[in-house]
């Protein structure tokens, strides 16, 4: 099987922080896998640091078996709502169609066809009575869905998303985890920071366990297993405690 990622020895250093030290782990075609750890454990970092959005150790990433900048087109990416400047003057029905934009080179015009793909994306993600409304006037959980429903637009082959389900209600989450599912039936990969360890079984079939150091990668089965999650949150157990109110637990 091929990998989608392959990751090798990747450091990450910040003016103050080692943010990712050693980083190795191969991610496989097809894979639906969460990254998992504490606050600060590296996870935003290890999205940026394979987009090469922040310095790392050079020639330690390859995606798709090749360098990032012959394949960036096949990647979507999903920043963490709070990384996104709401304010910026534009609609919901705009925003799906950058995803396209990913894809056009220039000023070409729209396609038809890129046209379905973000009619079909809004249609998904249920943003079709939303789609002339700024994106400042949107809720936490739709304006996930507006960057999903970008992500989707652009057709990529492997989607990293950072946190999707932070801060939305149970519908959107259902309808972002069913996305997850169906970029899968698909053929395609994805890479989703995740923070909830109780839907962790429902929602992915590998993980990424992470504290600063790789702790563990591979199917879930394998890697999701008591001692290396506590191995990773440093001996906090309870997976009661573990949901997006975790921040302040773990
Ligand atoms: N731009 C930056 N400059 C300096 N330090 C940074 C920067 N971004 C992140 N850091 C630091 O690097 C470490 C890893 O941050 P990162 O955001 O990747 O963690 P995370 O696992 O995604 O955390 P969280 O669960 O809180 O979102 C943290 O100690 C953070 O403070």
């Amino acid at each position: 099987m091929k990998n989608v990622i392959s990751i090798n020895e990747l450091n990450v250093v910040y003016q103050q922080t080692n943010a990712l030290e050693n980083i190795s782990f191969n991610l496989p075609t097809n894979a639906r896998a969460a990254i998992v750890g504490p606050n600060g454990a590296g996870k935003s970092t290890l999205l940026k640091a394979t987009l090469n959005l922040v310095n790392s150790s050079k020639q330690s990433i390859q995606l798709f078996e090749q360098p990032l900048n012959k394949v960036r087109h096949r990647i979507a990416y999903v920043p963490q709502t709070s990384e996104v400047n709401w304010n910026f003057p534009t609609t919901v029905y705009d925003v799906v169609l950058m995803g396209i934009s990913a894809k056009r080179w220039g000023f070409q015009a729209i396609k038809p066809e890129q046209k379905m793909l973000a009619e079909a994306a809004l249609e998904k993600m249920q943003l079709n009575e939303l789609r002339e409304r700024p994106i400042n006037q949107l809720s936490g959980g739709q304006k996930q869905r507006v960057f999903i429903a970008r992500a989707i637009a652009q057709n990529a082959d492997l989607y990293l998303l950072d946190e999707p389900l932070a801060g939305v209600d149970i519908k959107s989450e259902q309808l972002i985890m069913d996305q997850l599912l169906e970029f899968q039936a698909q053929g395609k990969t994805s890479m989703t920071v995740h923070h909830d360890l109780n839907t962790v079984p429902e929602y992915f079939d590998s993980v990424i366990l992470l504290n600063r150091q790789l702790i563990a990668a591979g199917p879930l089965d394998e890697v999701f297993t008591k001692e290396n999650i506590e191995t990773t949150y440093h001996g906090v157990t309870s997976l009661t405690h573990t949901s997006s109110d975790s921040k302040e637990v773990i």
